[in-house]
């Protein structure tokens, strides 16, 4: 049966229509040489794909034609529905999001783009400050914000970059919801000779995210019907009617809030940064000022791995005893910025930090006594 995955409410509102949506769809894919088995339901207001017959792992749940996908530029071989050119010169998720706007009024696009949904998901930048700041990060805020501002910067530049070509410029609700659309819908593949590119794949992008046990992968393929094609394969034995899954990457809660507008229930590549003295703070054992902390520890960060049991909305708001306790648990790395003082998340990200000695077994007691030496220092 079709799993309800949502943490919150359905991300948006989906067509009364999009069940015959869905249908032309793979009629359109199937009508350009490609192969369906596959249909959608929704369940608790989310929709997503179903199995339509039973299958085994390997089998092809779904082949589409390259010729029904809209794909970046790229240095290989060029691929059928490319953006046009004089969007050449902005970022790759903008020319995706202007080759859709484009491609909207083409009738050969038509059953792909209608099967989107009307509004884009929840994003933390459509959300209003006091909503925003019930998530009690402030780098979370902060990127939110960012967002709002790098979204409506990439409007002026696609409008100047329309003018020069001669064109109207898209109207800027509509460039919006084309993007926000495309962040929460492209793919990344490597697609063999084309290279490696970011593509929206007829109803592959009606699957949902499942990062534990997903029921499909996707994958570029040279040998389709009618030559290369992207195809969803079943990555588990699936009855009729079971929901078919996909993975949207190993990212931290942060990533799928930003760009889908949902936080997994389950995600073990959550990754929460947090500065030592925040996190002393945060035992109750440090002084609010903090200055000692920094000048002591030298902008220490912490990188907090907290699993299945936390996600980045909820960060601050864990209770100190279990904090502490998860800081001596095996779920929990500690990396120190170095003296560049870049943070940890940054630094882990291009290679393993070096493990702050002090901190690698940490003994019972150890930073609470850390703690109070430091804020008696810091009262002296
Ligand atoms: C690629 S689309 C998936 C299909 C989408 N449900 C639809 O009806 O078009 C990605 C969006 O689906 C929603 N979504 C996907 N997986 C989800 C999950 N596990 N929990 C909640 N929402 C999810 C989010 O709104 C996300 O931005």
């Amino acid at each position: 049966m079709l799993a309800a995955l949502a943490l919150g409410p359905a991300a948006f509102a989906t067509p009364a229509s999009s069940h015959s949506c869905t249908q032309e769809l793979a009629s359109w894919i199937n009508a350009h040489g490609g192969r369906v088995h596959l249909g959608a339901a929704t369940v608790a207001g989310l929709r997503g794909l179903v199995a339509q017959r039973s299958s085994a792992v390997g089998d092809v749940l779904l082949e589409v034609p390259l010729e029904c996908v809209l794909s970046t530029a790229g240095d290989g071989a060029p691929l059928p529905a490319e953006p046009p050119p004089w969007t050449a010169s902005l970022p790759w998720n903008v020319q995706l999001a202007l080759s859709a706007l484009e491609r909207e009024r083409d009738e050969h696009w038509r059953p792909f783009l209608q099967s989107w949904p009307a509004e884009s998901p929840a994003l933390p930048l459509l959300l209003e400050p006091e909503a925003l700041s019930a998530a009690q990060d402030d780098a979370f805020e902060a990127d939110a914000d960012a967002a709002c501002f790098w979204l409506h910067e990439q409007y002026l530049e696609a409008c100047d970059a329309a003018e020069a070509a001669g064109l109207d410029a898209p109207a800027e609700p509509a460039f919006r919801r084309a993007l926000q659309l495309v962040w929460s819908r492209c793919l990344r593949l490597r697609a063999g000779p084309h290279g490696t590119r970011r593509l929206l794949v007829p109803m592959v992008d009606l699957a949902n995210h499942d990062g534990v046990a997903p029921a499909a992968l996707f994958a570029f393929s040279a040998a389709g019907r009618r030559g290369a094609c992207v195809r969803l394969y079943a990555a588990r034995p699936l009855e009729k009617g079971d929901e078919v899954t996909i993975t949207y990457g190993d990212h931290p809660n942060a990533h799928f809030a930003k760009y889908y507008g949902f936080v997994p229930r389950h995600n073990p590549h959550d990754t929460v940064s947090v500065a030592l003295p925040q996190l002393l703070e945060l035992s109750g054992a440090a002084p609010p000022s903090g200055a000692c902390w920094v000048e002591t520890s030298q902008r220490v960060a912490a990188l907090l791995r907290l699993g299945s049991a936390g996600c980045v909305l909820s960060a601050r708001a864990v209770d100190a005893p279990r904090l502490l306790r998860d800081l001596r648990g095996s779920m929990l790395q500690l990396a120190v910025a170095g003296p560049s003082g870049a943070p940890a998340r940054m630094r882990a990200l291009q290679r393993p930090p070096p493990l702050y000695p002090h901190l690698e077994a940490l003994p019972p007691g150890a930073l609470e006594a850390w703690a109070s030496r430091a804020a008696s220092r810091a009262s002296d």
